[in-house]
């Protein structure tokens, strides 16, 4: 493939029928969103909810384009951080969004990562019965994955995840100007999502990321370009299976320990999304190798360009004790995968093989996450 000029923009279309949106991918799409806001949207008034970081950041930029155009908002800001994805801060984030008077017909913008996207969207999905929104996602992980496909939700302390609702955006503006504030261990942590799709289904996508994962940590056209490709591989996933009934669940892959190891953390600083889907991608690599199905050539290969790419790959990496593997064990059995009792994991034959595989032995997982933490 070509790479793609990072200045023209980069369109790409999310074809579910009635549900169908765009996903505009340009260094400017932030300051032409009042613009496209005022088309898509006549008379709406808009609830824009960020957190703090992204507010001292980038809203200048957002309110200068609703303003330009005249365009109605309110602003509820929170402080950022995993921990938001709660019940309590859903509420809180309604409560203000309905003492605003926003109507069934006004508009939510999701203005930030992926626990604003997902926060938001969850409080669009559920307000006066479901209300529009637009995800303007400001993190390389937000740009790359949680704006794209519907998922929206809140963690519970039985598991990541677990309280949510599928619903899909209006629009989604990835602008790439924003990511320039972004910290670099985010980025990262955003960057694991990309390698992802490359392990999931596209070995020449991942040589193509070992070639250049520098330019793209450096901005650029290879980083507009990974993010394009990002984008379609989802789009086609979400296209053919926007509910998860069956190959949804490759995108989960790394997700069946990571979301394990956030819980059992804390959600906290300690472990970020991307930095356990890195951990959670080796493992199961690995764990597919003890079983026979992979090997110990690709393990190796993914895990160097993880590292190489700053990412954490082994248990060891994450700082503090982890409770004893049986408490991590009850945390996968809450894995949205888990089906009449039985445990799903995202395995893989190898670089961009990977596969659904129901009915994974508990023993075998806990044998193996025990070997796993002696390195
Ligand atoms: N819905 C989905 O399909 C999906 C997919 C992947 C991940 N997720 C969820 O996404 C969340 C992780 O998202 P994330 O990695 O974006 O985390 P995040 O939303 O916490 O953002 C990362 C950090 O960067 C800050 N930030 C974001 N954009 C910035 C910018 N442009 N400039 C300066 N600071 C900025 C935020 O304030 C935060 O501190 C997790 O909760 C994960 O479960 C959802
Ligand atoms: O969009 C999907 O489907 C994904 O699985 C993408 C994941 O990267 C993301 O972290 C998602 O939120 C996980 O979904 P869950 O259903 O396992 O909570
Ligand atoms: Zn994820």
């Amino acid at each position: 493939m070509s790479t793609e000029n990072a200045l023209k923009p980069i369109i790409v279309p999310i074809d579910l029928g009635d549900r169908a949106y765009d996903i505009e991918i340009a260094p400017d799409v932030l300051d032409r969103l009042g613009g496209i806001l005022t088309e898509k949207f006549p008379g709406a008034r808009f609830g824009v909810v960020t957190d703090l970081n992204v507010e001292k950041n980038q809203w200048a930029r957002l309110q200068k384009s609703l303003e330009a155009h005249g365009l109605n908002y309110a602003l509820i800001s929170i402080p950022p951080g995993e921990n938001a994805k709660s019940m309590a801060r859903l509420d809180s984030v309604v409560f203000a969004l309905l003492k605003e008077k926003l109507e069934r017909n006004d508009i939510v913008l999701a203005f930030g990562g992926g626990v604003i996207g997902d926060l938001a969207g969850f409080a669009a999905a559920i307000m006066r019965r479901g209300m529009d929104f637009v995800q303007i996602p400001t993190s390389l992980l937000a740009q790359v994955d949680s704006s794209v496909g519907g998922k929206t939700g809140v963690n519970s302390p039985h598991g990541k995840n677990l309280i949510g609702a599928f619903h899909q955006p209006r629009f989604v503006a990835a602008d790439l100007g924003v990511l320039e504030t972004l910290s670099e261990r985010h980025f990262r942590a955003g960057y694991a999502e990309v390698v992802k799709y490359g392990l999931i289904d596209d070995e020449e996508f991942f040589f193509w990321l070992e070639e250049n994962q520098p330019e793209i940590f450096a901005g650029g056209p290879a980083r507009a370009e990974a993010i394009a490709r990002a984008c379609r591989a989802k789009a086609r996933v979400v296209v053919a299976d926007e509910r998860e009934m069956g190959q949804r669940a490759l995108l989960n892959l790394g997700h069946t320990f990571g979301h394990a190891l956030e819980s059992a953390t804390g959600y906290s600083d300690r472990l970020i999304h991307g930095e356990g889907v890195a951990i959670g991608m080796a493992l199961a690599h690995r764990f597919s190798t003890k079983l026979g199905l992979s090997n110990a050539q690709d393990d190796a290969r993914v895990v160097a360009h993880l590292k190489k790419a700053g990412l954490p790959t082994n248990l060891s990496d994450i700082p503090g004790d982890l409770p004893p593997t049986a408490d991590l064990l009850d945390l996968i059995a809450q894995d949205k995968k888990v089906s009449r009792g039985a445990l799903t994991f995202i395995l893989t034959k190898g670089i961009g093989k990977a596969f659904i595989e129901k009915n994974v032995n508990p023993d075998q997982v806990f044998e193996f996450l025990n070997e796993e933490r002696q390195k």
